[in-house]
């Protein structure tokens, strides 16, 4: 396996669905960006941007390439044939008429969740983010920035830690590399880190202090279209020279937390533990007699603000649900009228 390919965070897992493995020489690669049709593609003979194979320019959404993704081109080198299973998907509902579900980033392993020491830092927003990382399958770390600002950091790290039984917290002054060593821990090599939180918190300046240089100033993709023309790209996924890759996209800053859907139970794993011994198996924590959620609140053992942002979560998460069946159904419904339509134009070239 090449070198490249393997600082590319290529691991038994997407070597084992090869068919041939010849593939792994030349036509194995990892998108780096994506535009409208066309992605960047790193493989074992360097950078290609390339377009998509008629089939998946006819898939849905999902089923496209995405920064991450590993893919197979084809024999000339100018197509993505293949996208790869992926180990784990970030993926929003896309705003707008056709509400379609749109991927924004494959094969993050390690998700930081990133929050200042400071007003910014909200319990209830880092256990959004814990959920979103969970539904996507990336391991989450929580990241408190600005440290240095601060001399109770302890205080902070405590409440982070309160979020999620177990959650790693790193702290950072992100303009420090000295003071990286814990967050560098996690991005070892070849493995895939991306980064999510509020507007300010400092995550340009981590990426950038992480990267030894201003990541989005330099890593601009020159390339020409169809036309001839040159156009310049950002690159979204990048190469740390001490080994490792972080993504910074755009969408993924955006996240939305309404993109949960099952995982609030991992985050809230103390609150549903408890819930088994609640006298009444419906119970909904809210004035039931024998509910032990209620009683460890009094004790003290859990905060009422958690219960309250548990619960908040859990109907975001059935309102999103039901918006998504309700999308399917009309799409379903709408295929019986397109169908039925054939139906009738097939009749009518009959007679
Ligand atoms: N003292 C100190 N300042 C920091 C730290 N992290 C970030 N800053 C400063 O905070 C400001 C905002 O940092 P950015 O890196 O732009 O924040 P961001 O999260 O990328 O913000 P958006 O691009 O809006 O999402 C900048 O002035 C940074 O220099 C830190 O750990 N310590
Ligand atoms: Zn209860």
């Amino acid at each position: 396996m090449s070198d490249l390919l393997q600082r590319l965070g290529l691991v038994p897992f997407f070597i084992q669905q090869l068919t041939d493995a010849g593939l792994l020489q030349d036509r194995l690669g990892r998108v780096t960006s994506v535009q409208r049709s066309r992605s960047t593609v790193v493989c074992g003979s360097g950078e290609k941007v390339v377009e998509l194979s008629s089939v998946l320019r006819q898939s849905d959404a999902i089923d496209r390439p995405t920064v991450g993704d590993w893919v197979v081109l084809d024999d000339s080198l100018s197509r993505i044939e293949h996208v790869l299973e992926r180990k784990s998907l970030f993926k929003r509902l896309a705003a707008g008429s056709n509400n379609e579900i749109q991927p924004i980033a494959a094969n993050i392993d390690v998700l930081f969740i990133v929050t200042s020491c400071n007003e910014e830092f909200k319990e209830s927003r880092l256990e959004r983010y814990l959920a979103l990382g969970a539904e996507a399958g990336a391991t989450p770390v929580i990241v408190l920035t600005k440290a240095d600002l601060v001399d109770d950091v302890d205080c902070y790290v405590q409440r982070a830690r309160s979020t999620q039984t177990g959650v790693p917290v790193e702290t950072a002054n992100a303009l420090d590399p000295a003071t990286l060593d814990g967050v560098r821990s996690w991005i070892d090599k070849a493995s895939t880190v991306a980064l999510v939180g509020s507007s300010g918190v400092g995550k340009s300046t981590l990426l950038n202090t992480l990267a030894g240089h201003a990541l989005t100033a330099t890593d601009e993709i020159r390339e020409q279209d169809k036309k001839g023309r040159h156009t310049t790209t950002h690159r979204e996924l990048h190469m740390l020279p001490s080994g490792g890759l972080l993504v910074d996209v755009p969408g993924m800053r955006e996240l939305k937390v309404a993109d949960i859907n099952q995982s609030v139970g991992t985050v809230f794993d103390d609150i549903e533990l408890l819930a088994k011994h609640c006298q009444f198996a419906d119970c909904k924590h809210e004035t039931e007699p024998g509910c032990a959620v209620l009683r460890a609140i009094e004790e003290n053992k859990i905060d009422r603000r958690r219960l309250a942002n548990y619960k908040k979560l859990l109907r975001e998460n059935a309102l999103a649900t039901a918006t998504l069946a309700e999308k399917r159904a009309q799409g379903r419904a709408f295929a019986k009228v397109v169908k039925e339509g054939k139906n009738v134009k097939q009749k009518r070239t009959k007679i």
